[in-house]
């Protein structure tokens, strides 16, 4: 089985430049995810984790290393040096990300920001209305939140439109960011439920949660990060 997603020697620092000091926060990370696999990080609060998955997604620029994602569209491509278009290109349609920030367009509907992540992603305008409801209903946000602007949503709710918008385009690789923080444990199953089903049907996955249970059956590798480094739990 070949990666799909293959990090070398990563490692992220951030200057403050008020403050004149400098923060170290991953160090020398190198792991490799195989398609379809699902590799879970743990860690310590400010050990690094979330820095990990904004360094893939490119919301961080790495300091230093690379970041190489087997690409359907054009083959290789090491996402610290891709240009800002290739990356756009690639949220839009194969890198999915979620987190318990919620970022919508504004004047966007619940509804039309999900149906929005199935355009972006090729569904015809009649499969992407399709999907978007489907998700929604799944993910059980009240019909009657589904035509309004979702800032004013609760923290889980909002959770819930993140899921929908990401899943919605099933993604070659999704990254999850704490993604049943602040949900109640039927939701949670939910989550799970659909996690394993992306699974099954290919996604490849790298998730941060601090919910062992929750990891138990889903991942397949499990790395500890302490002091911005990695180590193989299983
Ligand atoms: N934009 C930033 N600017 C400065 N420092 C940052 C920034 N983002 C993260 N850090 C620092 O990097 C370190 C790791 O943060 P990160 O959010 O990756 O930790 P984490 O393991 O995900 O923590 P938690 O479990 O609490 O979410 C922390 O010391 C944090 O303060």
């Amino acid at each position: 089985m070949g990666y799909i997603l293959k990090i070398e020697d990563l490692s992220k620092n951030f200057y403050l430049h008020e403050q004149k000091q400098e923060i170290r926060s991953c160090n020398h990370i190198s792991f490799a995810l195989n398609k379809g696999e699902f590799v879970g990080i743990v860690g310590t609060s400010g050990a690094g984790k979330s820095t990990v998955l904004r360094c893939i997604y490119r919301t961080y620029l790495a300091t230093t290393g690379k970041v190489l994602y087997d690409s359907l569209a054009s083959g290789l491509i090491d996402l610290v040096r891709a240009d800002e278009q290739t990356i756009i290109r690639l949220r839009k349609a194969e890198i999915g990300y979620v987190s318990q920030f919620l970022s919508t367009l504004p004047r966007t509907t619940a509804k039309q920001h999900v149906i929005a992540g199935a355009l972006d992603a090729g569904f015809s305008r009649q499969e992407a209305a399709e999907r978007a409801e489907e998700m929604l209903r799944y993910f059980r946000l009240n019909e009657n939140l589904w035509d309004i602007y979702p800032n004013t949503f609760s923290g889980g709710e909002k959770l819930r439109l993140n899921l929908a918008h990401a899943m919605v385009k099933a993604p070659r690789l999704l990254l999850l960011d704490e993604p049943t923080a602040s949900l109640d444990n039927d939701t949670k199953l939910l989550v799970k439920e659909l996690l394993t089903r992306l699974k099954k049907e290919g996604t490849s996955m790298i998730g941060i949660f601090h919910d062992l249970e929750f990891m138990e059956g889903l991942c397949d590798h499990i790395y500890n990060i302490s002091g911005g480094r990695f180590t193989a739990e299983h």
